[in-house]
């Protein structure tokens, strides 16, 4: 008996968590998106949320889904989490990384994952799979041998306390 805890949590939990916690910072009202980046050897390489560009004011552009003119909608202005966290790795190469991401990549993300040298996906929520976005974006990943699967969900609890 080495008295060692048993409740910690799995590296998968870990990743995730960090993952929904880094989408807790979107200001998106509809769907808040988190993704870790981790390396073979299990440290953190980057993390990311969908939102606006540096310079971009949260309260100046529009967050909604819809209107008449699509420049009034959140779409063409978000970056996505994934990219995000790409685009903010300083440490050079993510060749062989995996990414946990709480919604499945768009197309767009799936492009910029295989560029970047990601080579698994871990994803939490697959909404979007009727979407010609999220078909293409399997089909890539297929094609370029990036492995993808949900995330086995457990019931445990999260609550922040010292
Ligand atoms: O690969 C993806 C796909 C989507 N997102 C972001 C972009 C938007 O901010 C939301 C989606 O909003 P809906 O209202 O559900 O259409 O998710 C992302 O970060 N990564
Ligand atoms: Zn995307």
């Amino acid at each position: 008996m080495s008295g060692k805890r048993k409740d910690y949590i799995s590296w998968d939990e870990y990743f995730m968590g960090v993952a929904l916690l880094s989408g807790m910072r979107s200001k998106d009202p509809n769907t808040q998106v988190g993704c870790c980046i981790v390396d073979q050897d299990n440290k953190i390489l980057s993390m990311g949320y969908n939102g606006l560009p540096k310079g971009c004011d949260d309260d100046e552009f529009p967050w909604i889904r819809e209107g008449e003119n699509p420049l009034e909608t959140k779409y063409v202005y978000t970056v996505h989490s994934e990219l995000n966290a790409i685009l903010n790795y300083k440490g050079g190469s993510l060749e062989g990384s995996k990414i946990y991401v709480s919604l499945f990549p768009c197309n767009e993300c799936a492009k910029a994952i295989i560029q970047s040298g990601i080579k698994e996906v871990i994803y939490g929520d697959d909404k979007y799979h009727e979407t010609h976005g999220v078909i293409a974006s399997k089909r890539m990943f297929d094609a370029a041998g990036v492995r993808y699967h949900p995330y086995h969900w457990t019931d445990r609890e999260v609550k922040f306390k010292i």
